[in-house]
């Protein structure tokens, strides 16, 4: 009894010791006891994730990535005691690839959106790869090539819609804020494209029932908790958040336009080939696998990937071409051309945008100097392996940041920082096949972007159809933009005026 006493009465004295001293002993374990401490980066990177939490959500992390990168002169940063950061582009087909043995990490937990009760993974969230197959199978073909061709006059009514509110501004004379619209625009698209039902962005000009601010929210969440993924089994995975918040507006629509469709299949109405009746298709031939809950995972997810990414590509490359008259000046021409020899229909038509080298080369450029996601794309390494000559125990994560290997001088020259177009048809073919390889844009392998296609459907039409229609402008020609950095990196503050009428040399209006 007496021992006991004495234990009791120096922890009771001694207790903070204890406390510092385990701290500090978790703290030296994380640094040196990872087998990770011969990569270089942080001090503090590699004592706590508090280092990479805080650069999310404070910092411009995909500044900081690439900024380490070239510092250390290293392809290989530790970002946290068990995170590296890794830019040899060779190396995407090995942690990326369809033969990857890698998982996705604990990062994507935090991203699921809780509704009914549960948090489920979807398609982007999975972490589980079977189960991730088993998902993917029956709606893969809502996402081909050939369903986009079907998709585009979807596609098209939203863009009559922006046209004509477009045609207000330049009417009025009054600056407005491009960006915004361009976000409003993607959302609308991807509304029609999922139910036939456009969001409302454009019609009201306003972030109906929050859905926007709900999932710029959501992501911003994501991406800090994800450097931390334990603070989110605190902080949403349980009860009392689920009963503070049930669900996301974006879950409640999806649902609101589920029962409509069924009272319309109920009536024996027509349906129009969208996401949604594809799903439900999807549904009556694998009813296991796609019930309604993986119906709205499905929509979730595609509203909440594909439409500030898309958004943030748009802004991207009217912000770029902008900043570039002559770039902007080439791509007039080659629209004009093609416009006169009567090569365009009333709205661009995916295939004939294709056929536009110069404005191709103006879409990869701007998302290649502005990818829309900036975190690693986080994998976990199972069973150990040498990459670079270093060895990554089981449980490192190692990714690698679309903007980091975007700006890779060895892989896009020494003006990797600069908007140059030209770069992408002046190429060799070789250094072509480099540039291709190095492009994270929208990821790779088996985890790689399903909405690719899509995304690319509406830039590619909407680009060409704004450059023959209308002259835009900055408000102040020396602007610049703001700069988000997360998961997404969001631009704000891209204000500029619009006028009708197609860009002229002799006129001096520099124009789109
Ligand atoms: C410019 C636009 C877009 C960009 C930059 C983008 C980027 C990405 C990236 C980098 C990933 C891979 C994440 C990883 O490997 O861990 C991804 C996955 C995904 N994206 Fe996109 N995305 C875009 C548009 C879209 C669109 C339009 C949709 C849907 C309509 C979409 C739906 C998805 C889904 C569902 C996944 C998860 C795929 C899976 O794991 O099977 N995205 N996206």
């Amino acid at each position: 009894m007496e021992g006991l006493d004495q234990v009791q009465q120096l922890l009771q004295k001694y207790w903070a010791v204890l406390v510092l001293g385990s701290l500090l002993a978790r703290l030296l374990y994380n640094k040196y006891g990872q087998n990770l401490n011969s990569i270089p980066g942080p001090f503090l990177a590699g004592l706590t994730d508090i280092w990479r939490f805080w650069n999310t959500c404070f910092a411009t992390a995909h500044d900081t990535h690439i900024w380490l990168h070239r510092k250390t002169n290293s392809h290989f940063v530790r970002l946290g005691p068990r995170t590296i950061s890794v830019s040899d582009t060779t190396l995407i087909p090995t942690i990326y690839g369809i033969k990857s043995g890698f998982g996705k990490s604990d990062y994507f937990v935090p991203a699921m959106m809780p509704f009914q009760g549960s948090f489920t993974p979807g398609l982007f969230a999975a972490l589980d790869e079977d189960y991730h197959a088993r998902l993917k199978k029956p709606i893969n073909s809502a996402y081909s090539m050939s369903t986009m061709v079907e998709f585009e006059p979807l596609v098209d009514a939203t863009t009559a819609l922006l046209m004509s509110k477009l045609d207000n501004f330049a009417a009025s004379g009054t600056s407005f804020d491009f960006g915004v619209w361009l976000q409003m625009y993607a959302f609308d698209v991807l509304g029609e494209i999922q139910f036939s039902r456009k969001l409302g962005f454009l019609e009201s000009g306003k972030d109906v029932s929050g859905i926007m601010a709900d999932i710029r929210g959501k992501i911003s969440y994501a991406g800090c908790v994800g450097q931390i993924p334990f603070l989110d089994r605190v902080l949403t995975k349980n009860s009392l958040f689920l009963k503070l918040v049930p669900t996301h507006p974006i879950v409640t629509f999806t649902l609101d336009r589920m029962e409509e469709r069924a009272v319309v299949r109920a009536q024996g109405g027509a349906q129009k080939r969208d996401f949604l009746t594809r799903a439900i298709e999807a549904q009556a031939k694998y009813p296991d696998i796609v019930t309604d809950r993986a119906i709205v995972l499905y929509s979730a997810d595609n509203v909440a990937a594909g439409s500030d990414t898309t958004g943030i590509a748009l802004r991207s490359i009217f912000y770029y071409l902008l900043k570039s008259p002559a770039c902007m000046l080439k791509l007039v021409a080659e629209i004009d051309w093609a416009d006169r020899a009567g090569q365009l229909s009333e709205f661009v038509t995916w295939q004939q945008s294709n056929k536009l080298p110069y404005l191709q080369a103006c879409i990869k450029e701007a998302l290649r100097m502005h990818p829309p996601v900036g975190l690693l794309i986080e994998r976990c390494v199972h069973g150990g392996i040498f990459l670079g000559g270093n060895y990554f125990p089981e449980g490192t994560i190692v990714g690698m940041n679309p903007w980091v290997t975007a700006r890779d001088k060895s892989v896009f020259g020494a003006d990797a920082d600069l908007f140059r177009p030209e770069r992408w048809l002046e190429a060799s073919q070789e250094q072509l096949i480099a540039m291709e390889r190095a492009n994270l844009v929208f990821g790779h392998g088996k985890r790689a972007c399903i909405g690719r296609n899509i995304s690319m459907l509406e830039i590619s039409k909407l680009v060409p159809q704004l450059l023959r229609h209308y002259t835009l402008s900055f408000v102040r020609p020396e602007q610049e933009w703001k700069v988000h950095g997360g998961w997404f990196v969001w631009q704000t503050g891209f204000e500029a005026f619009i006028s009708k009428g197609v860009w002229k040399d002799d006129s001096q209006i520099f124009s789109i």
